[in-house]
């Protein structure tokens, strides 16, 4: 084994916990492959691990090249051919992941494209477009804004600011805008920078004495997508390169599309004068998504893959993910890869025990009784005030909420939810669930007390 990789290896070793270490970096073979320019190549055994590894441990992997050669080094991940056939589903399932065994679906990392020619230029997703993104309350703003920048890049909103949740499609949407810019015009210059890779290029930029290079790169853009700006936190003099990139871009009409896990102002350590910049263009919230939208991405992303599930499949995944659309993706990846290996059809019997662990999780003893009483004592009302007829706003609120969280987290329908709740009919349970949605993307008090009721009904 080379040098190199064994030194990384125990590098990794002494960082990760023994069973990630063993799943996501044990299993990786390596390749020495040319010497000057120094290239590297990092082989994975499945699509699943490679993505994995690409998204969380690559850039460490280049850091640690470039460390120990002491020189730039270009390192290059992808599937080892010999081992593309192996089910890989055993260490995937170890994983203390979120996400499930071997994914079927096309690999979507946001990072980067490998082996893609226009990866080096652009580093856009190609999967990434607006025709891929579904749409719903959750996003329609912040996809109407980006349409709107990408057709008039620089001139409508300067900077796009997109904000919300991890896992959300922040990544995929300002993906898009640059796809269609390049669209419309292919020798706009565009650029997709992870806040991480921004660092790296300041770093390098520093370490060879290279800033004149860095700042041509940066400030002869004309789109630049700055992904996860709360990666800058308290890094300095990375922030006063972005600021004088940022300055550059603006003053000239170039577009800057940044987004990030939280609103401008709450930021953890970034510089006043760069918040305040932020203010200049438009802010846009992405939120989680609602369970109708969950589904239709369920569906899209089956779609995309050529797979067709049925809505039953689909509803069922959506009403026990939540959260986050990455571990959506994750339920249908583990989904079709357990009936892949059993070789079933994709049915509603395969689904619940590809995902039992997770409806296991979710649903645990959590009746409809259970969110009743559980809300009643929440704001201090009546149990059976969630029957009563009362319409003062003090009761029909909480009875509300109790609603959504019969919805969201239960797999009740609409008429049996309706039952539970003084009998009645199923499109007054969808109206409560639709104001809670819309009210709280406005009200954070109500946002909070869904968050807190959320988490103490799944314990
Ligand atoms: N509305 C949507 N339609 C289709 N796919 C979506 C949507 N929202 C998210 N996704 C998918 O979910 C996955 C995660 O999205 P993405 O990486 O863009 O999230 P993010 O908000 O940037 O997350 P992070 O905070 O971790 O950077 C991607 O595969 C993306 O395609």
């Amino acid at each position: 084994m080379s040098e190199f990789w064994s030194a990384c290896l125990s590098q990794f070793e002494r960082e990760l916990p023994a069973q990630q270490f063993n799943t996501w970096i044990k299993s990786l073979r390596f390749e020495d492959a040319d010497e000057k320019p120094r290239r590297l190549r990092v082989l994975a055994p499945n699509r699943f691990i490679l993505q994995w590894v690409r998204e969380r441990y690559m850039s460490k992997i280049e850091t640690l090249s470039r460390e120990f050669y002491g020189e730039p080094v270009n390192v290059s991940l992808s599937l080892c051919e010999a081992l593309k056939s192996e089910p890989a589903a055993e260490a995937a399932n170890d994983a203390a992941a979120p996400v499930p065994a071997a994914s079927l679906l096309p690999i979507s990392s946001s990072r980067n494209h490998i082996g893609d020619p226009s990866y080096d230029r652009t580093r856009l997703n190609a999967d990434f477009t607006f025709d891929t993104l579904v749409t719903g309350r959750a996003n329609d703003l912040a996809r109407a804004a980006a349409q709107q920048v990408a057709m008039n890049p620089g001139t409508s909103y300067n900077p796009l600011f997109v904000y919300g949740g991890v896992g959300l499609g922040k990544t995929h949407l300002i993906h898009a805008i640059g796809n269609a810019v390049l669209m419309a015009n292919p020798k706009a210059v565009v650029r997709y920078s992870h806040a991480e890779d921004f660092v790296s290029d300041v770093v390098r930029a520093y370490q060879q004495r290279a800033f004149d290079t860095f700042k041509r790169l940066y400030r002869n853009l004309d789109l630049l997508l700055i992904d996860d700006i709360q990666f800058f936190n308290g890094k300095d003099r990375t922030q006063e390169e972005f600021f004088y990139a940022f300055n550059a871009l603006v003053e000239a009409k170039k577009q800057i599309i940044i987004t990030c896990d939280t609103y401008p102002k709450d930021i953890q350590g970034l510089e006043d004068r760069l918040i305040s910049r932020f203010d200049w263009g438009l802010t846009v919230q992405i939120e989680p998504p609602e369970l109708e939208m969950r589904v239709a991405i369920i569906k899209k992303k089956a779609e995309a893959s050529r797979i067709d599930i049925s809505d039953d499949v689909a509803f069922l995944i959506a009403k026990n993910l939540r959260s986050n659309v990455r571990e959506l993706e994750g339920a249908l990846n583990r989904v079709l890869a357990f009936a892949h290996f059993h070789g079933r059809d994709i049915n509603i019997e395969v689904a619940k025990e590809a995902l039992k662990d997770v409806i296991g999780a979710t649903n645990r003893q959590l009746t409809l009784d259970l969110i009743q009483k559980t809300v009643a004592d929440y704001y201090n009302i009546k149990v059976a005030d969630m029957y009563s007829h009362k319409r003062t706003r003090a009761i029909a609120r909480p009875r509300q909420v109790a609603m959504w969280l019969s919805r969201e987290l239960t797999a009740h329908s609409l008429p049996e939810i309706g039952e539970a709740f003084g009998g009645r009919d199923h499109t007054t349970v969808l109206h409560a669930y639709r104001t809670i949605i819309g009210l709280r993307a406005k009200d954070g008090v109500l946002n909070n007390d869904l968050l807190v009721l959320t988490q103490t009904l799944k314990g």
